[in-house]
């Protein structure tokens, strides 16, 4: 800001200064008004003229003159009646020795001039600030002016109007008179009373002088208090400056730190939204979750009471599964005792009946005399009067041909719950080609014979066992008998394969060697080994049957039981045997096939009846058939032999032959059969041996 000169006659007002203290931005208008204000003044009489009267003069004043008058030109005037009204010590210092008086009108002096000049804008100034000081000493200002400005034009000995000292008015009425050069006196006197007027106003001026020179100081102290203020304003204005500018980037600051904490805000707003109604969600949670606690608590109880009843349970358990062991041995027992009574070797008849091509064959006579008896009868016509062939047979059941697939199972059934209790079970189908075996055996679909339900029967009981604390293993082997060669069904190789004593002082126990033994855990991979075993049976076209079976098929199952809180297990084996056909020899196309078929058949039946005679030697190893099925048709077994026959008059022959040997069998009771019970000495060690059932 521009430091104010203190020589520049625009000084604003006291008053003014105190305004724009107060307001600092209007400073410079308040300088622009006063300034304004100087310039449309109309302009006074300058003092510098006024002064000009008084250039002649000599002052004895403790100041110089020229300071006197230059610093006079510097202050601004003060009020004539200031002046008048209070003489001040400066007027009563000087006495004015008068000089000669010129005759002649003086001339400006042009230092005066000069002076009145630098004075006049400070003069207006000063004006300008006593009236607005006092506008009551405004007027007196005024009112005193008017005789000084008439005063400066002349020195004329003019009484002025504001002398409030009484002035002389004798002399003035005669210095108008213009005395005789000769009368000194008068002319003296005259110039007395000039010397008295310009005295007067001499002093009256000079008292103004004074009274200007103090209010002068009074206003360059006012002036320098005011500079000195205008200093601190600026001072404090700059900083206010500053602070203002700092103040703006604080704002702007501030704005942008507002809009952020406003983005914040609506995303704590959203965020708290979003949190209240997590909140809200947590309480029902909770409160889910106390409810949940409290149930938890009660089941916590439910569940202790249940594991005091579970471990009452289990010992009640433990207790009845030793008492269920027990029954289920008792059962065992009797189970076998009740097939001991019905025989080991039991005989089942069964005659089939016609099949959708076989309706022009003339059928035999068949009569179902009872569950045990049939009659077949010739229907041949016999010369000569004589009597038609009759035969009554008499077997454990009989079947006629309307005889479904699950009567005859549920008669089988409950030799292959002895199998799991450790018995030897065999059965087998003896049997004219063509007459029926394989379909008892095997079954078709839809009607499935005895092997695949005896295989559905022993996983069902297996599970069942479960219960019971019995775990079982199977483990399957298919073998076919063919021209007296065993082959292994389940494999293809080339391999010798024997019948072979599995105990020296057993002479039924055998073993077949390389023979491909397979554990089965499901039923359908007992099916998936039966389907392997049946593709690689050798099948033939014979007279009696279009796939006709040239040989003996054998599926042997060895089941082994065990109990973990029992140290014994349960050996038994199942031989399911679906024979070659018989055939007489006269009809066969395969004689050799023919002939072994009918030796081994017959072997069959030598060793049956050698049983049935209770012989000493019994002929196990004439044949592969009867070596292999030893264990099956000995003491320790209970066999089921189906002797099946064709319903037609042309098998009549054979039909009777077949029957007639089954009858026969049928007569054989052997000694009881006897549990295979091993003792489990220890995990490797086993004692194998039979139990009686006793
Ligand atoms: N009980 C029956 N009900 C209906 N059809 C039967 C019955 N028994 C046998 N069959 C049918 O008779 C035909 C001959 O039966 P199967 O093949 O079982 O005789 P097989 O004694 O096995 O002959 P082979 O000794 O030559 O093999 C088959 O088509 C068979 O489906």
């Amino acid at each position: 800001m521009k430091k104010l000169n203190t020589n520049d006659s625009r000084i604003p007002k006291p008053s003014g200064i105190m305004k724009t203290t107060s307001k600092m931005f209007d400073f410079n208008k308040i300088k622009e008004e006063n300034h304004s204000q100087s310039c449309t003044e109309p302009q006074k009489k300058p003092l510098t003229e006024y002064n000009k009267s008084f250039s002649s003069f000599k002052f004895e004043t403790t100041s110089k003159p020229n300071n006197l008058f230059q610093k006079s030109s510097l202050r601004r005037s003060r009020s004539l009646s200031d002046v008048r009204s209070e003489p001040g010590p400066a007027a009563k210092r000087f006495h004015p020795i008068l000089e000669t008086i010129p005759t002649k009108r003086l001339r400006p002096n042009p230092i005066s001039k000069s002076i009145k000049i630098d004075t006049l804008g400070k003069r207006n100034a000063i004006h300008n600030t006593l009236k607005a000081a006092s506008t009551s000493n405004v007027v007196k200002i005024v009112a005193k002016k008017a005789p000084i400005i008439s005063s400066t034009s002349t020195f004329k000995a003019k009484p002025t109007t504001t002398a409030s000292k009484p002035e002389p008015s004798q002399p003035a009425k005669t210095v108008n008179k213009r005395p005789a050069p000769y009368d000194f006196k008068a002319r003296f006197y005259n110039l007395e009373e000039k010397f008295k007027i310009q005295k007067a106003k001499f002093d009256n001026q000079k008292e103004q002088i004074v009274s200007l020179e103090e209010q002068n100081e009074l206003l360059e102290k006012k002036e320098e208090d005011l500079v000195k203020k205008l200093e601190i304003t600026e001072k404090e204005l700059s900083e206010a400056d500053g602070i203002n500018k700092q103040l703006k980037l604080e704002i702007e600051e501030l704005t942008a730190t507002n809009g952020q904490l406003l983005t914040k805000n609506t995303a704590l707003a959203n965020s708290l939204s979003s949190t209240s109604e997590e909140l809200n969600e947590l309480k029902v949670k909770q409160e889910k979750l106390e409810k949940l606690s409290e149930e938890h608590e009660i089941l916590k109880i439910r569940a202790e009471n249940m594991e005091q009843n579970i471990a009452n349970a289990s010992d009640q358990l433990a207790e009845s599964q030793n008492k269920l062991y027990s029954i289920n041995i008792e059962r065992m027992v009797l189970h076998n005792m009740v097939l001991d009574l019905r025989g080991n070797i039991r005989v089942f008849a069964r005659v089939r009946p016609p099949i959708s091509n076989e309706d022009d064959k003339m059928a035999c006579g068949w009569s179902f005399i009872d569950e045990t008896t049939l009659e077949i009868v010739s229907n041949e016509p016999v010369a000569g009067g004589r009597k038609q062939l009759r035969y009554d047979f008499s077997f454990d059941h009989v079947f006629n041909p309307n005889t479904t697939q699950d009567e005859i199972f549920e008669i089988v059934s409950p030799l292959i719950q002895s199998a799991l209790d450790g018995y030897n079970i065999c059965i087998f189908a003896y049997g004219q080609t063509g007459s029926g075996k394989t379909f008892t055996m095997d079954g078709v679909e839809g009607k499935l014979g005895i092997i695949p339900r005896t295989v559905k029967l022993l996983f069902d009981s297996i599970n069942s066992s479960k219960i019971l604390g019995w775990n079982y293993s199977i483990t399957a082997s298919f073998l076919e008998i063919y021209n007296e060669v065993l082959y292994d069904l389940l494999s293809n190789e080339d391999k010798d394969i024997e019948i072979r004593m599995a105990n020296a002082k057993s002479k039924t126990e055998i073993y077949v060697s390389n023979i491909t033994q397979t554990e089965v855990n499901t039923a359908a991979m007992l099916y998936e080994l039966m389907a392997i075993a049946r593709s690689n049976r050798a099948t033939a076209s014979t007279i009696g049957n279009e796939r006709s079976s040239r040989s003996h098929a054998v599926t042997r199952l060895e089941i082994v039981g065990t109990h973990p809180s029992r140290p014994e297990r349960l050996v038994g084996f199942i031989n399911l045997v679906d024979l070659a056909g018989s055939e007489s020899p006269k009809t066969s196309q395969r004689m050799e096939e023919t002939k072994n078929i009918n030796r081994s058949l017959s072997e069959l039946s030598n060793v049956i009846l050698a049983l049935v005679q209770k012989n000493e030697h019994v002929p196990y190893r004439n044949s592969k058939l009867t070596h292999l099925l030893m264990p099956c048709l000995g003491g320790n077994s209970k066999t089921l032999m189906f002797v099946n026959v064709s319903p037609f008059q042309e098998n009549f022959i054979e039909s009777v032959k077949s029957l007639r040997f089954a009858a026969q069998v049928n007569s054989c009771k052997v000694a009881k059969a006897k549990r295979n019970r091993q003792l489990v000495v220890n995990a490797n060690t086993t004692l194998v041996g039979q139990s009686s059932n006793s």
